[in-house]
This record gives C-alpha cells, sequence and structure tokens, in this order.
C-alpha cells in the first residue's frame, strides 16, 4: 500500500537466541512510511524482542536491522532520536513529579528545559492530567503513568513510534483520544509499530497486521485480507485460527473445575 513512500524499517533474516532457545526464527519485514504495523501474536512469540532489537535493547541478534536505511549495529545510534518507544513496561523515575520527568526526557532528546517545559505542559495538560502534572509519579494510577509515558515518547516529534501495549490502563475516553491521535500522525507521515493484545483496538487501527508466532511470521496483510483469507470475521477469530487455538472451552472448565475442588 505504501510501496512508494520511504523504506523506513528492514530487518533481513533476524533470528535471536535466549539460551538454547531460539525466540526469533527468521524475521524479514519490511516496513514503509505512514504505516501504522498491528504487531500481535501469543505470550512469549517475540514481539517485545523483535521491538527491543529495533531499538537496540538487546544484542547478540543474527541477521540485519535497517533503520532509515541504516544499518543499527554500525555504531550510530543518531537513529534513535527519530525514535519514540512507549515499553511495555515502564521504568518511571518514581520520584520525580511528571513535570521533572518531561523535562529530563525533553533534555534527552536535545530540547531545552524551557521547549521540553512548554510543550509536556500542554500535552499534559491535554490527557487531563494538569491537576498533577507537580505531583510525583509514584502518586499516580496506572492510567496516569501511561499518559506520561506516551507523552514522553512523543516530545521530540519523532518519526516513527514503536508502542508496546500503548493503552494499558487507559480508560475508555482516553482510549479513543490516544487511537485518534496515532490514525493522525500516521497521517501526517509517522510510521507506528503497535503491539497489543486488544484485538479489536488493533483491527481498527492499524492498516497492516502482522501475526508473529514462535518466533516467525505466520500472517502479514490488512485486516480485509487476513479476513479474506481465514473466512472469519473478526480478529480475534483469525488469531484463534492461525495459531491453530480451539481449547478455549476446554480450558476454561478445567481450570474452573479445579477451582472448585476444596
Ligand atoms: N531477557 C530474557 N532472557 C531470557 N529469555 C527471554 C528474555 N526476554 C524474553 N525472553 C523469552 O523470549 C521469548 C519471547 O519473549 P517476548 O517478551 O519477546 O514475547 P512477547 O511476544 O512480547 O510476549 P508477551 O505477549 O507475553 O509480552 C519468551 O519465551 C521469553 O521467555
Amino acid at each position: 500500500m505504501n510501496s512508494k513512500n520511504e523504506l523506513v524499517i528492514s530487518i533481513n533474516g533476524l533470528r535471536m537466541m535466549y539460551g538454547d532457545t531460539y525466540v526469533l526464527r527468521g524475521i524479514d519485514l519490511d516496513v514503509h512510511q505512514g504505516e501504522i504495523i498491528g504487531y500481535i501474536g501469543p505470550n512469549g512469540a517475540g514481539k517485545s524482542t523483535t521491538i527491543k532489537a529495533m531499538l537496540g535493547l538487546v544484542e547478540g541478534y543474527s541477521g540485519e536491522i535497517r533503520i532509515f536505511g541504516s544499518d543499527i549495529s554500525n555504531g550510530d545510534i543518531s537513529y534513535k532520536s527519530r525514535i519514540g518507544y512507549v515499553p511495555e513496561t515502564a521504568e518511571l523515575y518514581d520520584a520525580l513529579t511528571a513535570s521533572e520527568y518531561l523535562t529530563f526526557i525533553g533534555n534527552l532528546y536535545g530540547l531545552s528545559d524551557e521547549q521540553a517545559e512548554w510543550k509536556a505542559k500542554r500535552l499534559i495538560d491535554l490527557f487531563g492530567l494538569s491537576d498533577v502534572y507537580q505531583s510525583r509519579i509514584s502518586s499516580y494510577s496506572k492510567g496516569m503513568k501511561q499518559k506520561v509515558l506516551l507523552v514522553s515518547s512523543l516530545l521530540h516529534n519523532p518519526d516513527v513510534l514503536f508502542l508496546d501495549e500503548p493503552l494499558s490502563g487507559l480508560d475508555a475516553n482516553s482510549v479513543i483520544v490516544v487511537k485518534e491521535i496515532l490514525a493522525q500522525l500516521a497521517r501526517q507521515g509517522k510510521t507506528i509499530f503497535y503491539s497489543s493484545h486488544i484485538m479489536d483496538v488493533v483491527e481498527k487501527i492499524s492498516n497492516r497486521i502482522i501475526l508473529l508466532d514462535g518466533g516467525e511470521i505466520i500472517a502479514d496483510g490488512s485486516f480485509a485480507e487476513l479476513k479474506e483469507k481465514s473466512q472469519v470475521g473478526s480478529l480475534e477469530a483469525i488469531f484463534n485460527q492461525l495459531t491453530g487455538f480451539h481449547e478455549h472451552q476446554n480450558i476454561a472448565k478445567q481450570f474452573v473445575s479445579i477451582v472448585q475442588e476444596v
């Protein structure tokens, strides 16, 4: 679909081993500017590992990862200044206020204190957190922390966004806002790599869905294409079918019967 747009990410033969087990078994993937990729798969499939490899956060992979045309193993980390990242589990500095934290992150990305503070304050206001902007992050709820993370990933206006469960903990209204923000960012040419287990959101938000299972890509296409191939109606059903999972009722039944044993 976006084949005329710039090639932003190009992965060839990516393999990664933990201990004596391959968790990525040869990932080949081209991502073009403006795509919203829904990166899905069962627990342990290798989604976070792929994202961390692209961010230069894991070592020891084989194969090649090119971002903005450069091999990321070449020692030049300047590509990172064009990337925003919302990790699955965040290491927020709880003792800082959101104001202090976001100014610090802005500084890391080359913004001055004034620029970072001015931009962060307005983004935080839009997320409805102005009252707690000067409070310590340790006092925040899960969803409030998630909003701070989202703001921190966008302060430097990155060209590519890697989001690992970005809606985690957000209330229904905030989910609608964030989905719309992502759609508008993609329309402006940002590339979004979105990993989530919330299938109905992935279905709606992504223009391309990549299904990873056991460290391999087993499906890659638009929702309409995947639906046509698998002849089922929802992304959840496609996921179940392609990962060969038909045991939900049986597992639930056994689970409940064990719970009732006492
Ligand atoms: N630091 C590590 N050391 C050893 N094994 C790891 C490490 N990180 C991940 N793994 C293993 O690699 C595999 C892939 O993990 P990964 O976190 O990439 O999966 P995921 O698809 O993101 O899963 P989830 O949906 O549960 O977040 C899992 O079997 C996991 O146990």
